[in-house]
């Protein structure tokens, strides 16, 4: 039997990094930056005013207080967006809001609220030190200066700064489209009436969104029934759109098991045992003249889910351009003993939370069999029971994976 750690190496040699592609700035979300990104210009491109109020030689208001206020003429009224206006001479005042040049002579700026706002002069009653509410020139980002490095993952803050230094367009490398399609004879589409002998497909939703919470593009194929041919057909036809594929079921030692006879003989997928309870049964290769990877992921939902947290999830954030290994991990204590067979590993479903003095804690769900998804749905952690072991008492310390 394979291991973990063994399958996830495969998984990671096979996958290549997406090929860059230009996009509009509308659609750089989620995506990974893949070209250094700098600044045409200085951050703010100008010395404006922070605030509203009225841009002065700070000499000229050096002396104002409550008591001893000083009057001032205003020469002129500068907005956000002006291009000229004249510069303050001694003695005189320009009327400034936020966002607005700093006018040439000025060097300070004095908030409305330190005056009485007036129009043709102003009485100002509290001094502004040199330098006051004027931000400079530069501050934020100097002329060439990289903001964003490749390998940046674009949320809505970088999108911000690569407007902000006037990007229309960008190089990123796209979310992984991934496709993914369910098999079994006995599957039925939510919604519809279940059959002798029928189950709802839960699968194929369960993992669009969980590539959907991975960051990449997932798109739910029609479930195939148990036939390799028709399964064959589905797949060719889907993969004109996929980077990736993940198939669900069909991959043991039934009978009539789809994806293994369609994919076995095209020497391409292999189909291992993986030593890990649930999801020992895996496939993984590469299908099509573009050899596009393909998840063939065991049909209980549980082992799905396991299966695409360990090897898919890496898998798609190679493909993205970021850094890939194997899920991150925490340490918490057991609060119920957890069971695990011999020479497995183990990702048991677990409720992770902080005890009172803040350490971190895992209780495993009640059912831990590969088919009950409730019983997931209900965890919010995986404690992993390493492959030499077959019991943690309670209060030992476990590697959890938190979802
Ligand atoms: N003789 C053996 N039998 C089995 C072995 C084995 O080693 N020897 N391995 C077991 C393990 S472990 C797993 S995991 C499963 C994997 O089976 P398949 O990948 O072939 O999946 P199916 O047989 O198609 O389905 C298994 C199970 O999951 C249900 N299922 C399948 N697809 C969906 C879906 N889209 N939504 C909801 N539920 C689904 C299906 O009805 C079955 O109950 O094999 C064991 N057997
Ligand atoms: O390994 Mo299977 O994946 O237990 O149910």
């Amino acid at each position: 039997m394979r291991s973990v750690d063994e399958h996830l190496a495969v998984v990671l040699d096979t996958v290549r990094p997406l090929a860059p592609i230009e996009v509009e700035l509308e659609r750089a979300l989620g995506a990974v930056l893949a070209e250094d990104v700098t600044s045409p210009v200085p951050l703010p491109p100008f010395d404006n005013s922070a605030m509203d109020g009225y841009a002065v030689r700070s000499a000229d208001v050096a002396h104002a207080t409550e008591e001893t206020p000083v009057v001032l003429p205003v020469i002129d009224d500068v907005a956000a967006g002006d291009g000229a206006m004249y510069a303050v001479g001694p003695g005189l005042v320009t009327r400034i809001m936020t966002g607005a040049p700093v006018p040439a002579g000025a060097d300070t700026v004095v908030p409305v609220e330190w005056t009485d706002g007036g129009t043709a002069s102003v009485t100002v009653r509290r001094a502004a030190p040199p330098g006051n509410a004027i931000r400079k020139a530069g501050e934020d980002v100097r002329q060439g200066d990289t903001v964003l490095t490749a390998g940046t993952m674009l949320g809505a803050a970088q999108i911000g700064i690569l407007a902000g230094v006037g990007r229309r367009k960008v190089l990123v490398r796209p979310r992984p489209r991934v496709v993914v399609l369910s098999t079994g004879a006995e599957l039925v589409e939510p919604g519809n009436r279940l059959g002798a002998g029928q189950i709802w497909d839960s699968n194929s939703f369960m993992l669009t969104a969980a590539v959907q919470e991975a960051g990449a593009e997932g798109f739910r194929a029609a479930t195939v029934t148990d036939d390799p041919a028709r399964f064959l057909d589905q797949l060719d036809a889907q993969l004109l759109r996929a980077d990736a594929v993940i198939t669900s079921g069909g991959v043991s030692m039934g009978a009539y098991e789809p994806v293994k006879e369609a994919l076995g003989p095209l020497g391409t997928v292999a189909f291992e045992r993986v030593a890990m309870q649930p999801g020992m049964p895996q496939g993984f290769g590469v299908v099509g003249e573009e050899r596009v990877p393909l998840f063939a992921l065991p049909g209980n939902p549980v082992s799905s889910f396991v299966s695409f947290i360990l090897f898919v999830r890496p898998a798609l954030r190679k493909m993205a351009g970021l850094p890939a290994g194997p899920p991150a991990t925490i340490t918490a204590t057991t609060a119920a003993p957890l069971r695990s067979p011999k020479g497995k590993r183990s990702f048991l479903r677990v409720v992770l939370s902080r005890s009172g003095d803040g350490a971190a804690v895992v209780n495993p769900v009640r059912g831990q069999g590969s088919h009950q998804l409730a019983a997931l749905a209900s965890a919010n952690a995986f404690a992993v029971v390493p492959e030499d072991v077959t019991e943690v008492p309670e209060g030992r310390t476990v590697e959890v994976i938190p979802l």
